[in-house]
């Protein structure tokens, strides 16, 4: 039962489709609406941090254009002076002057560099922070419209992104610019024919750039959304590997994922096969402006109009205009790429959170559990999953709610602890709105364990202890003993032993005993447990049925329940029927008056009524591990 994390193909694309060779977008197209540089100006406050090391870097970078433009006014000096008057002492002079403005120069760019990389990482991570405590918030609701790739690629690639950015991208761009400004006023006031050509070139290349933009732009998103949907097909291919090997679709989701690797090959070729167009104009302007320099700069020097001393600076301060220009394609290829991937991550950071915190604490909670007039609509559906369901839990009682497949049950238990909203009526917990409560709070107070239970790949202790971190060990103890979860403790090294990635390394029982484990331990006063025990084999179930009756006698309890067994640990079951309601009573009296009711238990209750009655110890149903042979030999 996972109804509220579902992915609903109406909305949201599904990853490489097994059986279609059409290829779908996994993550619908991002909003229409215009986000200029404001995604990636307003990281500016994750900058503020390093304040003090990004000024410096300012500093040794003005710094260190001062020192580089200094080297061929320096020349012209020498040139000019020493050199055309044969004067020695001022060679000397002037040499050593110049070689303490190189080793300035390399001064200052290492102190750039070192400075650089801590403030980089340090903003990286916290932008990374940040961004996972915001995924953490969101609701399930968002969490089911969005590719778990989608959302690594951000967190992972597009940070990255950004990283190099503020580590360079940004850097050199500003100083760049900065140096383009100043050589070419310098270049007009040393001789203004000549300033004039070098200005004029700058038109070319500031046209180049407006026209680059707009495709780069639109290729960088291409590039970095089917990078999401790679990521998600690996994740889903990671995920879903035992089903793809039973159902043997290797070659059919190799083929989808395959045809997604060359989409993201032949997109990333456009826009190299672009980059490369753009970055070869803006080679060949300088150079073209540097053959007509050296031309009319001959013409001049030939008139008497500049001294040769003139001649060299101004080629030399030319030449330092190279590299500035030529870099200014992949640098606003950089800032494309930085302010993409910005607007990426503030599709997360801006995604509306419908969930909002309460404020109140309950005093001494008793766990009253009451559902009003409740009812529920997903987002992008046009029928309420659940209607005008009233239900009453008093303080230690236990519901058992069944109902056919699709009914809404998985639904009706997200609403307790908050994992989605309800869009109608109210769920309160001693008369107070659960919206009211405080959500940290209310999931102290609330405990949910599902059929598909989640385990982190960290200790069975860690995992243990999720919702209750300082529990001691005679605790733990306790939530073991009643979730018959015992087995972790003969584990290699025992509760401090790893579990593999999504518990991969447990059977599905013991996995669905240790969540339950889980749940015991945060010592709620609501119990919601929907189908957990659906995993168990009927000795492990027979064991923790009569655990839970202890726990359950405790608390208020939901319990999702399929099976005859389970509903006879409750005290009055409800039966769901297309979102709502329709009987609720004891077990025997809903035998008595709902058809309903009958229907959905009659093959499973038949079959344990079967073993109750036989209270026989040799019983079938007892031993589903012995083999037909052995079966046939007890039966003798
Ligand atoms: N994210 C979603 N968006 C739209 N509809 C959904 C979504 N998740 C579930 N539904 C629909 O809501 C209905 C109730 O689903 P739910 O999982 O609560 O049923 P259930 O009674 O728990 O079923 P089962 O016993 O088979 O697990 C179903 O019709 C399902 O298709």
């Amino acid at each position: 039962m996972q109804a509220v994390t579902t992915v609903h193909p109406s909305t949201h694309p599904v990853t490489a489709d097994a059986g279609s060779d059409e290829v779908r977008p996994l993550i619908a197209p991002p909003p229409a609406r215009k986000r200029p540089t404001t995604s990636l100006f307003r990281l500016r406050t994750y900058l503020y941090a390093y304040g003090a090391r990004y000024l410096i870097m300012a500093v040794a970078s003005v710094l260190g254009i001062g020192f580089s433009l200094a080297i061929p006014l320096l020349t012209r000096r020498v040139i000019d002076g020493p050199i055309a008057d044969a004067d020695q002492r001022g060679l000397l002079i002037l040499g050593t002057v110049a070689t303490a403005v190189g080793i300035g120069e390399a001064v200052v760019l290492f102190l750039r560099r070192w400075i650089v990389s801590r403030a980089n990482n340090g903003s990286e991570r916290l932008i990374r922070t940040d961004l996972y405590a915001r995924l953490q918030l969101l609701p399930m609701s968002f969490h089911g419209r969005w590719q778990g790739g989608q959302l690594l690629s951000r967190m992972m690639t597009d940070l990255a992104i950004i990283r190099r950015f503020l580590g360079f991208g940004m850097i050199f761009l500003v100083v760049n610019i900065a140096q383009i400004i100043v050589v070419v006023i310098m270049l007009l006031v040393m001789y203004w024919p000549l300033g004039v050509v070098v200005a004029a070139s700058i038109v070319p290349v500031a046209w180049l750039c407006h026209v680059n933009e707009k495709r780069y732009t639109k290729l960088s998103r291409k590039v970095q959304d089917q990078q999401g949907d790679v990521a998600s097909s690996v994740e889903e291919g990671v995920h879903g590997l035992r089903v793809i090997k039973s159902f043997g679709r290797f070659p059919h989701l190799y083929s989808g994922f395959e045809r997604r690797t060359n989409e993201l090959y032949e997109t990333s070729m456009d826009r190299v096969r672009l980059q490369s167009k753009f970055l070869t104009f803006l080679e060949v302007i300088p150079t073209c402006t540097m053959i007509i320099v050296l031309g009319i700069g001959a013409v001049a020097t030939a008139r008497g109009e500049i001294s040769i001393g003139t001649l060299v600076a101004f080629i030399t301060l030319l030449l330092s205009l190279i590299w500035p220009v030529a870099a200014l394609g992949f640098l606003l290829a950089m800032t494309q790429e930085a302010m993409t991937a910005a607007d990426r991550i503030a599709e997360i950071l801006d995604a509306e959170n419908p969930l909002v915190d309460g404020t109140r604490v309950l005093e001494s909670p008793r766990g009253h559990l009451r559902l009003e007039g409740v009812g529920f609509r997903f987002d992008d559906s046009d029928e309420d999953t659940l209607k005008g369901v009233d239900l009453d839990i008093a303080p230690g009682e236990t519901v058992a709610l069944v109902g056919g497949t699709g009914s809404g049950k998985t639904t009706l238990t997200a609403l307790v602890a908050r994992l989605v909203d309800v869009t109608e009526g109210r769920i309160t917990i001693d008369g107070v709105d659960v919206r009211e409560l405080r959500i940290s709070y209310l999931r102290s107070l609330v405990a949910t364990a599902f059929e598909d239970p989640t385990l982190f790949s960290m200790s069975a202790r860690e995992n243990l202890t999720l919702g209750r971190a300082d529990a001691s060990d005679a605790d733990i103890e306790q939530a073991l003993d009643i979730a018959q979860a015992q087995f972790v403790k003969e584990l290699p090294w025992g509760l401090d032993t790893r579990i593999g990635e999504q518990g991969m390394s447990l059977s599905g029982g013991q996995r669905q005993r240790l969540a339950l484990a889980r749940a015991v331990l945060v010592n709620p006063k609501v119990l919601v447990l929907d189908d957990t025990l659906s995993a168990l084999d009927i000795h492990t179930e027979a064991l923790v049925e009569e655990a839970l009756k202890r726990v359950l006698s405790d608390v208020t309890g939901l319990v999702v329940a399929h099976r005859a067994s389970t509903v006879l640990l409750a005290d009055r079951v409800a039966v769901l029927s297309r979102g709502s309601i329709v009987a609720v009573g004891t077990h025997a009296e809903l035998l008595a008056t709902s058809q309903e009711y009958r229907d959905l238990m009659s093959a499973d209750f038949d079959a344990e009524a079967e073993l109750d009655e036989c209270r026989c110890p040799e019983h079938p149903r007892r031993h589903p591990d012995r083999s037909g042979d052995e079966r046939a030999e007890v039966a003798r």
